[in-house]
């Protein structure tokens, strides 16, 4: 079933890494959140999926505790989201790089090991696992963006936290490094780590354990890649979202004129 990982009253979510239940927020004027419920189980690779403006941030905002909710309980390994037991549990990666131009990789990331504490050795553990060897003692204002965004990530990596945040760290990022990239995060999720992942490229849906795709705020779908097409009929992850949308929204703009999966118009009555 499509939405067999969001708990269900009564259902066991202690192995849950993130329990969501009726989250409300707003910001400015808008409700972007309206009573999400939610559901995200420990040590996989889940990618949140959903065209910009959706509300991925969010909600990645709202796990990692930095922002103002209106309602509804977040609860991030166990504690309530933002608790100062979870600092060190949780990493967290933006979409803008939040390392400093003036330092170089290695500085920055001695500075952020200082601040949290960890231990001397994850520096290098961090800049082996994003491949920033080479640019090791570069200053990150003379980094690709890329690179830079690498930084970033190989930051949220020190203190090996439980839990990794991470919003669009493939952006900008050749397919070759992108590859590279997702292979780390299964070998992070396979030693125990639970990973949020956020992308509008749909065709890294496939790159992931579980997926939640998000559209207007609410989950459209909370499944396995391999469940979303068997149950669409599309044969990649653009059109199995387009699917979804068409039955959510079935006067909805986006879906005029796309052939549905099995070659039919998207009208109204094509479902
Ligand atoms: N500070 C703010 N004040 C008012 N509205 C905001 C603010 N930040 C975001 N929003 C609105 O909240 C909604 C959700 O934004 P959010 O950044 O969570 O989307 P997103 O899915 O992460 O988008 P993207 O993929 O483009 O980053 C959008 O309509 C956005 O315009």
């Amino acid at each position: 079933m499509m939405n067999s990982s969001r708990p269900a009253p009564g259902d066991l979510v202690e192995d849950a890494a993130v329990v969501i239940d009726g989250l409300r927020v707003k910001r400015g004027r808008t409700t972007v959140l309206d009573g999400l419920d939610l559901h995200i189980p420990r040590g996989q690779v889940v990618g949140l999926l959903g065209p910009s403006g959706c509300g991925k941030t969010t909600l990645m905002r709202s796990i990692v505790g930095v922002q103002r909710v209106a309602g509804g309980r977040v609860e991030v390994l166990g504690q309530p989201a933002g608790s100062v037991a979870l600092r060190h549990r949780v990493g967290y990666v933006t979409q803008a790089a939040s390392v400093y131009d003036d330092l170089t990789v290695r500085q920055n990331l001695a500075y952020f090991r200082a601040v949290l504490g960890a231990g001397k050795a994850d520096v290098d553990r961090a800049i082996e696992a994003t491949d920033l060897g080479p640019n090791a003692g570069q200053l990150v204002s003379t980094l690709s963006g890329g690179q830079r965004s690498r930084v970033s990530l190989a930051a949220a990596l020190l203190g090996s936290p439980d839990l990794l945040v991470l919003d669009e760290p493939t952006v900008g990022l050749d397919p070759l490094l992108r590859v590279e990239l997702w292979g780390l995060f299964h070998r992070l999720a396979d030693g125990g780590t639970s990973l949020l992942i956020s992308s509008h490229v749909m065709d890294e849906a496939t790159r992931c354990d579980r997926l939640l795709l998000m559209r207007e705020g609410a989950i459209l779908a909370d499944t396995t890649p391999e469940e979303l097409l068997a149950e669409t009929g599309a044969a990649d992850a653009e059109g199995a979202f387009l699917t979804l949308l068409r039955r959510h929204h079935p006067r909805h703009a986006l879906a005029e004129g796309v052939e549905d999966a099995d070659g039919t118009e998207n009208g109204e009555d094509a479902r």
